[in-house]
């Protein structure tokens, strides 16, 4: 009995390690077929109760570290990384985390279908970044295609799934994801939101550093859009109430505004906020999981399709966005600066919309 249960054991661990053995990326193009795991060789009972979360262009610099702390999340059963490179040894490396989620790698366009079917939550970071020099609106003739066919892809494969966009410009790129919808009678405005807590994590550092606050206890809400002027903070609504002197208003206004563009330039070359983004992005999805969850009083801000197209204070909720609080009262720095934002959103917005309807 001893030695037939010793020459089971023996057998079940030579059919692992043959599995488990690491094999050049070549030899995997159906990598999400090769089993980490056969189930009728170890006791793996197959993925804890939770939401299955989908990241594409996991392979990048906000895709990577976004990987990481999506792994991390106690809510993730199931982490799909999705990339056009490098899937296979992200996936691989991330995949060793002793943490929840079980995480499979899909690479390029033919495992697109796989990566996205049965998604709860589809995060999109997926394009080229600025280099010093251009506009976030330099990237639309790029990352308007890539964002415009994964979408088609979770219009048909997880059409219900909650989709994070965070590829730039997030003022195009959320518009050109809710066309694709749209044509493809997916639309729900509710599950289509743009990423812009960036700008919102920037807002409370800076406003933290300037009052000597723990940037943890400050919060400021940041509407518009994510480009230049249409990124507005508003700095009479910050909590907790505080108030600051007209210098310190134009100070944080401007850091906020252009923080991308410090990193571009600090990083010189090298790609735009990839780390402060996957942190801002992990954040945002697990206030998404949250609301799904059905957690009460969840309130982010996000780049919605409602209004048609701004970003606002919104409650999240298990069907994604349930309400779009208003904005407050603003102060008239800020209401000058919501006429700017809006008027460059417009030629944002429209510059989407004809990229899908041209
Ligand atoms: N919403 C926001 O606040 C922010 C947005 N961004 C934007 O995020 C995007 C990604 O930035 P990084 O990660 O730094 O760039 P990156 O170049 O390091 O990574 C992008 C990844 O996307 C992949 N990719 C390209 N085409 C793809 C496709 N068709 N399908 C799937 N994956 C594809 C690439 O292979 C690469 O791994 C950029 O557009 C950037 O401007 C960056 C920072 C903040
Ligand atoms: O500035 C960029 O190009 C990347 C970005 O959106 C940000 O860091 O806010």
């Amino acid at each position: 009995m001893e030695q037939q249960q010793q020459g089971a054991a023996a057998r079940r661990m030579a059919t692992l390690a043959s599995h488990l053995r690491p094999q050049p990326a070549s030899s995997h193009p159906q990598m999400e077929e090769v089993p980490l795991l056969m189930g009728s060789n170890c006791r793996a009972k197959g993925a804890a109760p939770g939401f299955k979360v989908a990241i594409l262009g996991a392979a990048g610099g906000i895709g990577q570290p976004l990987a990481l702390l999506m792994k991390m999340n106690p809510l993730v059963s199931v982490l799909h990384l999705y990339d056009v490179v490098n899937a296979p040894g992200v996936t691989a490396d991330i995949s060793h985390m002793n943490t929840g989620a079980v995480v499979r790698g899909f690479l390029g366009q033919p495992q697109l279908e796989n990566a996205l079917t049965g998604m709860d939550l589809v995060i999109i970071p997926a394009g080229v970044p600025r280099k010093p020099g251009m506009t976030r609106d330099d990237l639309f003739n790029i990352n308007a295609g890539i964002v415009r066919t994964l979408c088609e892809g979770i219009a048909k494969c997880c059409p219900k799934a909650i989709v994070n966009v965070i590829s730039n410009p997030v003022n195009s790129t959320v518009p050109i994801a809710a066309e694709v919808f749209k044509k493809a009678g997916t639309y729900d405005p509710k599950r289509l939101l743009g990423v812009t807590t960036l700008d919102v994590v920037r807002a409370n550092t800076f406003v933290g550093e300037v009052l000597g606050l723990d940037p943890r206890e400050v919060n400021v809400p940041v509407i518009g859009g994510h480009a230049g002027v249409t990124i507005l903070p508003l700095l009479s609504q910050v909590n907790p109430a505080c108030s600051f002197t007209s210098e310190e208003v134009n100070y944080l206004t401007s850091r906020i505004q252009n923080g991308g563009t410090e990193v571009v330039e600090a990083k010189a070359g090298a790609g735009s906020a990839t780390l402060s983004m996957a942190y801002a992005a992990a954040k945002f999805a697990d206030a998404c999981l949250r609301g799904l969850r059905g957690d009460a009083g969840i309130v982010e801000c996000s780049y919605v399709t409602e209004l048609p197209f701004f970003a606002s204070k919104v409650r999240l909720g298990r069907s994604g966005v349930e309400e779009i609080l208003p904005l407050g009262p603003l102060n008239e720095f800020e209401r000058a600066g919501l006429e700017k934002a809006k008027k460059e959103l417009a030629q944002s917005i429209q510059k989407g919309v004809s990229f899908i309807n041209k």
